[in-house]
């Protein structure tokens, strides 16, 4: 039965304070859940953006009436965790990862899963990482696959698997990556564990007998759904059926491209064979671990001592969480708990300032140069609306000669490899502007980013917020900076409204450095404009001879 969430922490309260231990949790938590039930009678009051929610969303747990809280006080963390934390400077938890703390390893104990809606760099990526590993760690026997990550791009994958990995290895726990920076070949030599072959044998090639042998090499995955659907489909020894823990991190952005139906994949190969609601699936996919099988449960049971842990958790999170039924079914939640900053929607860091930049449309790229110039050679991101724009606006720039900044390219356009070398160098400091299709927009991390430009206003309230969150990262300042034409700006403020953003100014750059950028901005254009003569000469050629081949 659907418990409301006071009743239900409530209860989970009183049940823990049956014993000590859970008595001190009930201590430390106690404060943070009577301002819940408040909160929660006055969200009762509040009508959400007028939409139809669903009911579960509808009464969330407030994460900023968390604060953040020092390791030292957090209850149950392990000491070896606590030690790689520190290790990699973080010596106390923020909010959202205090309040998914209580909802997991607290009083909430994983008995709902988990939809997180909180700001760009509030930290939900250790949010889920260190309840999981946490969790991982206490009830390990045999090694295999509990534990998988989604995330919609690759480089996103690397920078969670980095995350994972500051604290896995310390209780013993591996991470693995699957995204398709390896070969396959490669990738399976990672992921699955073949049996050590004595001097002289050599493996059965009947597949059936192989299979009992295959273990997998790592607790945890990260991967992206492609190449998570090719290790499904065709990797010997990569199996689900363990799986304990389903994380959709940029949730809304994976439910609206649907990439092979990965997410109805994954659910039927983790679903139960003997109680779920897929059971007709199961029964058709064979076990790859012999006799040993998790067996799981839909209701809200638990494991007892002895036996299998049943529920494959799952947790949802993004700064911009979709609201929308139709989407949120896919995901099969079991008796969700919704957990979200503040009262609106969309929320922005807390120390980001946006600003809006006035232009005549014809001088765009000389007000960006002006505006570059003056923020110093600090860290940016520079948006643009497109992969072609991108690729336009960055030659552009360096046809303007030497600005005394670096500045590259990032799009969905380039190779990996050309992205990587780009993000490394952004990282390392040694480039200090990057031009960005929206490919940058969600979840990149990158430390001391301390301006993003809108180049192109973005055409969502969502593309805005994602955008100006690569800056003002975990409690730091920044500024996000739109330029905008005189009759794009009625429209703009409409589009911050909706975050509830009543104050852009207009920030200037002064005219005379403007002006006196005039000769070198026409010059640059004819340079472009050569540039892309050449370039589309080249494409035309490279299509000429492809077609020419396939004929032959
Ligand atoms: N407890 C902490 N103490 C100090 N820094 C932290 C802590 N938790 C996370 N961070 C840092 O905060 C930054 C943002 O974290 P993270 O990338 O998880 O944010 P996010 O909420 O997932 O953002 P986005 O919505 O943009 O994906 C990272 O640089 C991370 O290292």
């Amino acid at each position: 039965m659907f418990v409301s969430q006071p009743q239900g922490i409530v209860r989970y309260i009183f049940r823990a304070s049956k014993s000590i231990t859970n008595k001190i949790i009930s201590i430390f938590f106690s404060a943070a859940i009577t301002t819940m039930v408040e909160e929660e009678a006055k969200d009762q009051k509040i009508s959400r953006n007028k939409v139809a929610v669903l009911p579960w969303m509808r009464n969330p747990v407030d994460v900023s009436s968390f604060n953040k809280c020092p390791l030292a006080h957090l209850p149950f963390l392990n000491p070896r965790l606590e030690a790689a934390l520190c290790s990699s400077g973080i010596d106390s938890l923020f909010p959202v990862q205090v309040a998914v703390w209580q909802e997991t390893m607290g009083p909430g104990s994983f008995e709902r899963d988990i939809c997180v809606n909180s700001p760009t760099g509030s930290g939900k990526t250790l949010a889920y990482a260190l309840p999981i590993v946490q969790m991982l760690l206490s009830s390990r026997a045999v090694k295999c696959l509990r534990a998988l990550v989604v995330l919609p791009t690759r480089d996103l994958a690397l920078q969670v698997r980095d995350v994972f990995a500051t604290i896995a290895p310390a209780v013993g726990l591996s991470v693995g990556l699957a995204v398709g920076q390896s070969s396959i070949a490669d990738e399976i030599a990672m992921l699955i564990e073949r049996p050590k072959l004595e001097a002289g044998m050599c493996y059965d090639p009947d597949p059936k007998s192989c299979l009992v042998e295959l273990k997998s090499a790592v607790d945890i995955l990260v991967a992206t759904p492609g190449r998570l659907m090719d290790h499904i489909n065709n990797t010997k020894g990569f199996t689900l059926e363990h799986l304990r823990f389903l994380v959709v991190d940029e949730t809304d952005r994976l439910l609206r491209e649907s990439y092979q139906s990965w997410l109805p994949t994954v659910l039927q190969c983790t679903s139960s064979s003997v109680d779920g609601p897929f059971s007709y699936v199961s029964a058709s996919l064979p076990s790859r671990f012999g006799s040993l099988k998790t067996i799981r449960r839909v209701g809200v049971e638990r494991g007892f001592k002895g036996k299998p842990y049943p529920r494959l958790v799952k947790m949802v999170l993004s700064a911009t969480l979709t609201q929308d039924p139709s989407k949120l079914v896919q995901l099969d939640l079991h008796h969700p708990l919704f957990l979200t900053t503040g009262k609106t929607r969309y929320q922005l860091p807390k120390h980001l300032e946006s600003f809006k930049l006035i232009c005549e449309p014809k001088l765009k790229p000389l007000y960006l140069v002006a505006l570059l110039q003056s923020l110093n050679g600090e860290k940016c991101i520079v948006f643009t609306s497109s992969v072609e724009s991108t690729h336009r606006l960055c030659t552009l720039l360096k046809f303007f000669g030497d600005l005394g900044i670096k500045i590259k390219e990032y799009s969905g356009n380039q190779h990996q490899s050309a992205r990587s070398k780009t993000l490394r160098g952004f990282r390392e400091g040694v480039i200090q502007v990057v031009v960005s299709s929206d490919a940058m927009t969600r979840g990149m991390d990158v430390e001391g980013v301390r301006n993003v430009i809108n180049y192109d206003k973005p055409p969502y309230i969502k593309t805005y917020i994602h955008r100006a969150g690569r800056t003002a990262r975990a409690g730091n300042h920044g500024r996000c900076f739109t330029l905008l034409h005189e009759d794009e700006v009625k429209q703009f403020k409409k589009l911050l409204k909706k975050a509830d953003i009543d104050s852009c100014p207009a920030y200037t750059v002064p005219l005379d450095s403007v002006q006196s950028l005039r000769s070198t901005y026409d010059d640059a254009l004819e340079k472009l404009k050569e540039s892309v003569k050449t370039e589309t000469f080249k494409k035309q050629k490279m299509g000429f001879k492809s077609s020419n081949k396939r004929k032959h």
